[in-house]
């Protein structure tokens, strides 16, 4: 296939921990298309240079809360996966903003599809859309169809909810030219992998205790957890499917699942860390559920008091804390069912992948050091 005869693919938020992931999933696996437009608001220029013989991948710096930086970047597209949004739970942003880039950003979206004759669209959402809720009700080994007391309060959750009620409710919206949308929304589990900031950060705080970790939530709270080369699959795979079989997908939700094991969400994170020599402390909490809160209160507080100053946004907040004590795990096979889906990576590979990008961090930890103290030497 020569270059410009192939499709045209939207990433929205194509920089981020998931959409870089996927831009390079797309270049090796998908052969349809002949250009990838990278739309973000923070561009990474290296993604440039992953342009080939066969498919171009397009910068475009944007906000998509913005609908005329949307349509410019959609037009003449053939299919747009939305990925970009807020992530924020721990109140780095206001709620406002987290409304304004998830729910606004997915109403331009689909305005422009509209607007633009764009037919495709997958949409990635969250398990957090279903739960946990803050009442502590487990989800356990649950699926698509399974009843859940779903409560939301906290920004982000809210508006990754309504983000994807809009997008399944535009499924068979008709478009000028008798074209018809067709969307269908991804809820990836608790996402880990090369380049998860989260994870960098679990690392530096073990780094400075000496690489020990002290268990916080009891071993038995299970949290889902999933490869991002196998969510990346799972949106290649979803954007092709929703073309050839549009009835079967279009309108559907589907959890992202593979076979990384059912642990909590500490345990599962030392599976990587106790390979770079960290270990936990504590085979059961250090400390009552109760002080946790406590902290986790007092943080809220220091948010708040520190607010004018600068952002104070700690890992432990009361809605963290709900969330990793309460066990949210899925067990479902009905993306397979619908589209094939099959994780590309086993276990063991998205683990010694996970476990090489760490060990590079402390490569890249001690050469900044190591620059730190040669700087520092030549100061004198
Ligand atoms: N990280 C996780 O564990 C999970 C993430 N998700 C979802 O996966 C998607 C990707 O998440 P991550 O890769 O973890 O986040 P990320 O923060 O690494 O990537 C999000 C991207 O969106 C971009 N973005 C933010 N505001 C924007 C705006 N106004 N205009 C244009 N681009 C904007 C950011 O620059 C970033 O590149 C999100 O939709 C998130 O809700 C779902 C489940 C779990
Ligand atoms: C009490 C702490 C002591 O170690 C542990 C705190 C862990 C929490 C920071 C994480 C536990 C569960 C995570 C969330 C879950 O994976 C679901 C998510 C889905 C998303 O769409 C975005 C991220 C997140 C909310 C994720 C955030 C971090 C946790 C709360």
């Amino acid at each position: 296939m020569t270059a410009g005869s192939g499709q045209v693919y939207v990433v929205t938020g194509g920089c981020g921990f998931l959409g870089s992931h996927l831009v390079r999933m797309l270049l090796e696996h998908e052969k349809n298309i002949s250009e990838i437009r990278v739309f973000d608001l923070h561009l990474d220029e290296s993604l440039r240079s992953l342009s080939n013989n066969r498919v171009r991948v397009r910068l475009i710096s944007g906000d998509i809360s913005h609908l005329d930086d949307v349509r410019e970047a959609l037009h003449g597209s053939h299919l747009v996966i939305h990925t970009a949004s807020l992530v924020d739970v721990w109140g780095r942003v206001p709620a406002s903003k987290i409304n304004e880039v998830n729910v606004t950003g997915t109403e331009n979206v689909l305005q422009a599809c509209k607007e633009e004759g764009v037919q495709y669209l997958v949409y990635t959402s969250s398990m957090e859309v279903v739960g946990p809720n803050i009442h502590g009700d487990h989800f356990y080994r649950g699926n698509e169809e399974t009843e859940y007391r779903i409560y939301h309060k906290e920004p982000y959750p809210l508006s990754k909810a309504k983000a994807e009620k809009l997008v399944l409710e535009a499924n068979g919206t008709k478009m000028k030219g008798g074209k018809m949308l067709y969307t269908c929304s991804l809820r990836p589990t608790g996402i880990y992998g090369e380049g998860h900031e989260l994870m960098k950060k679990f690392h530096r705080q073990g780094l400075r205790t000496g690489r020990c970790m002290f268990r916080a939530i009891p071993p038995a709270i299970e949290h889902g957890r999933v490869y991002v080369g196998n969510v990346a699959w799972m949106h290649l795979l979803a954007a092709r499917q929703l073309q050839i079989h549009p009835s079967t997908l279009g309108g559907q939700v589907y959890f992202c699942y593979d076979s990384s094991p059912y642990k909590s969400y500490e345990d599962f994170n030392m599976e990587f860390l106790s390979a770079c020599g960290f270990k936990m402390i504590g085979s059961r909490p250090l400390v009552p559920y109760f002080l946790l809160y406590l902290l986790a209160l007092l943080n809220t507080l220091l948010q708040w008091v520190l607010h004018r100053f600068f952002i104070y946004a700690p890992i432990l907040n009361p809605y963290t804390l709900a969330v990793a004590s309460t066990t949210f795990t899925v067990q479902t096979d009905k993306a397979e069912k619908h589209f094939g889906y099959r994780p590309l990576y086993a276990w063991e590979e998205a683990k010694k992948r996970t476990i090489t990008w760490i060990k590079s961090l402390e490569v890249r930890e001690k050469d900044l050091k190591d620059v730190g103290a040669k700087g520092n030497y030549c100061c004198n």
